[in-house]
Order: C-alpha cells, then sequence, then structure tokens
C-alpha cells in the first residue's frame, strides 16, 4: 500500500487538537511522545553521519527543542560526536531537564561552525513567523554551511508562502502525522520521513484521516 500523504495531511490546527486529545485522554505524558520522537531524530542522524562526524544540534526552549536535546542524549551514548547550539535559554522545565541528561551523556555546549550534521530542533509546531534576526541569522549559516541539514517535525521558518527564510532541509523527521504545510516539499529533494509516537489509529479516523502505515514501518520514509 502507498500511503498518501497529501490526501491525509493535516493542518497544525487539526493535527495539534488530535494529538492534545491522544495526550489528555490516554494519560500519554509528553516526554514520552519527546523521548520516541528523539530516538527516531537519533536513528536518522546516525544513519547520515559516520563515527567522526561532528552533529550540531539547535534546540530551542520548547518541546521541538525538547526532543532535539533527547536525541543529542542518545547519540552521545553511541559514541558521537555531538554540540548543541543553544541561541535562547532553556528555561521550561521538560527541555531543561532533556538539556540535563544530554550534557551529563557528554554531549558538548558549543555551537561549533562547520559541523557534518546540523539539526534543526529549534522551533517546531509553535513557532512564530517572522521568526526574528537571531534565527534568521542562524538559518543562512546553516543554509550556506556544507553539512547535511535535517529538521525535527517542521522545518524552522515553513510557511505557506515562499516569504520566511526557512531552513533548508535535506532530510524532515515530521512527527505522527503528515502535515499540509510540508507538501510543497515533496516536489523537491527533501526526505521526509513520518515517525510514531504511538499514537492510536482510532484517533487518526476519527478526524477522517488514515494513519501512516505504522504498523509496518515505525519511521515512514515518504520520498
Ligand atoms: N504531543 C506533543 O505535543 C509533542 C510535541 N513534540 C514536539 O513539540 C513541538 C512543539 O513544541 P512547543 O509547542 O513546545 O513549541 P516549539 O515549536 O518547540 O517552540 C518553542 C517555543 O519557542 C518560542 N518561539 C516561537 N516562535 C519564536 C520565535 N520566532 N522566536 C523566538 N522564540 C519563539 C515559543 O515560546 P514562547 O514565546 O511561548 O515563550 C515556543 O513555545 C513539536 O513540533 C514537536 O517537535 C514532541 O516532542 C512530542 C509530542
Ligand atoms: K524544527
Amino acid at each position: 500500500m502507498k500511503y498518501d500523504f497529501i490526501a491525509n495531511a493535516l493542518s497544525l490546527q487539526a493535527f495539534k487538537e488530535m494529538d492534545y486529545k491522544a495526550v489528555a485522554e490516554l494519560a500519554l505524558p509528553i516526554e514520552l511522545m519527546m523521548e520516541n520522537a528523539g530516538l527516531h531524530l537519533a536513528r536518522v542522524i546516525a544513519r547520515k553521519a559516520s563515527p567522526k562526524s561532528t552533529i550540531l544540534i539547535g534546540a530551542g526552549n520548547g518541546n521541538n527543542g525538547g526532543g532535539g536535546l533527547v536525541a543529542a542524549r542518545r547519540l552521545a551514548a553511541w559514541g558521537y560526536n555531538v554540540y548543541l547550539d543553544l541561541p535562547i535559554e532553556i528555561t521550561k522545565e521538560l527541555p531543561l531537564q532533556q538539556l540535563k541528561r544530554a550534557l551529563l551523556y557528554g554531549a558538548k555546549r558549543e555551537a561549533i561552525k562547520n559541523p557534518d550534521v546540523w539539526v534543526d530542533a529549534y522551533l517546531g509546531f509553535s513557532q512564530k513567523l517572522p521568526l526574528g534576526n537571531l534565527f534568521e541569522t542562524i538559518i543562512a549559516k546553516a543554509n550556506s554551511a556544507n553539512a547535511i541539514r535535517i529538521s525535527l517535525d517542521l522545518p524552522m521558518g515553513i510557511s505557506e508562502g515562499d516569504s520566511s527564510p526557512r531552513f533548508n532541509a535535506d532530510h524532515i523527521i515530521t512527527l505522527a502525522a503528515p502535515k499540509k504545510l510540508l507538501i510543497p516539499l515533496l516536489e523537491t529533494d527533501t526526505q521526509i520521513y513520518i515517525a510514531d509516537l504511538g499514537i492510536p489509529e482510532k484517533y487518526y479516523g476519527d478526524i477522517g484521516v488514515a494513519m501512516p502505515p505504522f504498523a509496518k514501518e515505525q519511521l515512514y520514509f515518504v520520498s
């Protein structure tokens, strides 16, 4: 079965409603979903990296950053060289906890200039546009770097038009369901994966879409 990304793509609003409903009704802690998100991300990074690669993980002060920091911890545990770019202070409880763990595991708090892999876990579905100078400068640097660029959930800066600068991801690991914002990228070289966070099929059916074929592949490669 070829899963139809476009027919099943959700607006961010519809996605958040489905996600929050599952979280509330099934007593699913965000931390548990974040652990799944971060592990899927780490697996993709590990496939693209070599043992000597330098991996820079950019994390913001939200749950997208938290997922990136989980990946940092997993990759550090596997022996990779992991560096963290933290352009805004991490203050929220969950990402802060993930940051502490990543540092204990050996990730280094240093925004190195020429990483082999540059990971965008700066901002996810709560990003507000325009991004502002700080993040736009990071995007310009990342997009001109000779690095493999990987975004968690959504590339930072993505919008319906082409008006705002965005992190030019080679690979996107989007979470739980396809998002309408990603449809134009199907026509590009960007590789998109959908990662399972454990939301049951019923919650997809309730809003009239099909669950990605997670029974067969928990990290579903779209194109
Ligand atoms: N079940 C779930 O929900 C799961 C969600 N998961 C992950 O969570 C992600 C969504 O997380 P999120 O809602 O915490 O916000 P996120 O996108 O990380 O933004 C962070 C904060 O940045 C700020 N901010 C925004 N725009 C800004 C700007 N221009 N310049 C500067 N700051 C700006 C804003 O902070 P505020 O302004 O509110 O202080 C915002 O709160 C989602 O994409 C997925 O990866 C999974 O880990 C697990 C399951
Ligand atoms: K992101």
